[in-house]
């Protein structure tokens, strides 16, 4: 478990998450492995986890928005769902309001979540179509034994109204409405127990771009009308720049960068973020562009790297200290590693291999005995030990790979922190924000001592 990130604790913070974590078991799911083996038993059952949320901290300090931004699968809506305790957590903790969610079960529970609200993607499956849209506003009022009939019906087309529909309405069927305004009767649904933090999961991505802007404008309107906090969850960077007061980054589990909105756009840390930025502006985000700037696959949740979880792709992975490469051998180095594990090529010839990934020269001393070794066994076509002297020797010493980073930089833009999970900040950190000696990172930069 690693339970690194950004756990400085704020006073005025609505929601605390520390060191959280959500993993799947696979052994009963679809992802389930069944192997043969050639002894008895003859047929193996794998058991492994998904580490879909990875030690994940931060703050909400009420009022704000935080906008959780990352690519298709690294486990935002885990995230968003353990938070609010749809999900139990594996382990970690979720402070609301000053409370361990953990701590709570039966009627207290129940009373809380009422405080805590949620928006999903899809506003055409999340409103039951046999129902008309008056009494979709009323249920979770009707739930939580809220007003009577006649004060339940007054507030729903009231909020109706507020939300930017016509009350008159409330008699019409989900059918009836369109995209953007299928969604506005989920926020009306939303507000109707009146909440003091809502998690909106992708609120918009299934909206027309024009009909986005709109919606984002009422849901800040809302937020100043009613006291709201949210966690706002995109993949779309645009929409995370329209509505956050602060943004976390995510990949594969982890937090890995947190700053201010303008101090994130303007002064990225991290080379995974700055890919992201580098990705726009691109019509469709989730066609083209972002692929080609992020080469390689995202890593199975299930065996995650070590250290950085984004080293395997990173373009700026560090060199282990052992050698001393140009940057531009090393790059080269690291571009053949990636290739030999893809088995992106079919070429054994080491001449012609040299001659195609090290045009800026191969190394020398001990690096460049390796490489002719891991040369030596492609020409013999023997690709997994090419593979283990190129990864084992080089990609895995790097610090990137035997150290969890984790620090907190100086914001330039803003007086917010900036917390930065890449060993190229370790020289302008203020502080690390976790002990690096600590395999688990467990000290935490001004984390409450009761957690740690
Ligand atoms: N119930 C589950 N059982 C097993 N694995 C799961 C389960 N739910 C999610 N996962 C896995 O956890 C990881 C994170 O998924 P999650 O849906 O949280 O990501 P996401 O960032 O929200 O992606 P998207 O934007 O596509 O919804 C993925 O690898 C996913 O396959």
């Amino acid at each position: 478990m690693s339970g690194v990130g950004p756990a400085a604790s704020d006073p005025d913070a609505l929601l605390q998450v520390r060191d959280l974590c959500k993993y799947f078991d696979n052994d009963s799911g679809l992802l389930g492995s069944v192997g043969l083996d050639d002894e008895f038993p003859y047929v193996t059952r794998s058991s492994s986890n998904v580490r879909a949320v990875d030690g994940v901290s931060f703050d909400i300090k009420e009022g704000e928005t935080l906008g959780l931004v990352g690519e298709s699968g690294c486990g935002k809506s885990t995230l968003a769902r353990t938070v609010l305790r749809l999900l139990e957590p594996t382990s970690g903790s979720v402070y609301f309001q000053g409370e361990d969610l953990a701590s709570l079960s039966g009627e207290p529970l129940r009373r809380m979540r009422k405080d805590m609200q949620m928006i999903f993607q899809d506003p055409q499956s999340s409103l039951d179509p046999r129902m008309k849209v008056g009494p979709i506003v009323e249920e979770p009022m009707q739930a939580h034994g809220m007003l009577d009939e006649e004060g339940r019906e007054a507030r729903a087309k009231e909020l109706l109204e507020k939300v930017g529909l016509d009350p008159q309405h409330y008699n019409r069927y989900p059918h009836a409405f369109s995209g953007g305004q299928r969604q506005r009767v989920n926020l009306a649904r939303a507000l109707s127990v009146n909440p003091d933090f809502i998690v909106c999961d992708e609120p918009v991505s299934a909206l027309d771009v024009s009909i986005q802007a709109q919606v984002l404008n009422t849901m800040e309107e809302l937020q100043d009308e009613f006291d709201l906090t949210y966690l706002f969850i995109a993949h779309d960077l645009s929409v995370i720049r329209h509505i956050s007061d602060r943004v976390a980054v995510m990949y594969l589990g982890n937090v890995v960068e947190l700053a201010d909105k303008e101090e994130l756009f303007e002064n990225p840390k991290h080379p995974y973020t700055r890919a992201l930025l580098d990705a726009i502006p691109v019509p469709d985000p989730r066609s083209g562009g972002r692929e080609e700037l992020l080469s390689g696959d995202v890593p199975s949740p299930i065996d995650p790297p070590s250290g950085c979880r984004f080293r395997t792709r990173c373009p700026k992975l560090i060199q282990p200290e052992t050698y001393d490469m140009t940057d531009e051998t090393w790059r080269s180095v690291v571009r053949f590693q990636r290739a030999v594990k893809r088995r992106a090529f079919e070429e054994t010839d080491p001449d012609a291999l040299r001659g195609r990934y090290f045009d800026d020269g191969v190394p020398s001393g001990d690096a460049g005995t390796l490489l002719d070794e891991a040369l030596d066994h492609i020409e013999r076509d023997e690709w997994d030990d090419a593979e283990a002297i190129l990864t084992e020797r080089f990609a895995d010493e790097s610090v990137c790979a035997t150290a969890k980073p984790a620090y907190e930089v100086e914001s330039a833009l803003t007086d917010g922190r900036h917390y930065a999970a890449c060993h190229l900040r370790r020289d302008e950190a203020v502080a690390s924000a976790v002990d690096e000696g600590a395999s688990d990172g467990a000290a935490r930069l001004g984390a409450p001592e009761a957690d740690d």
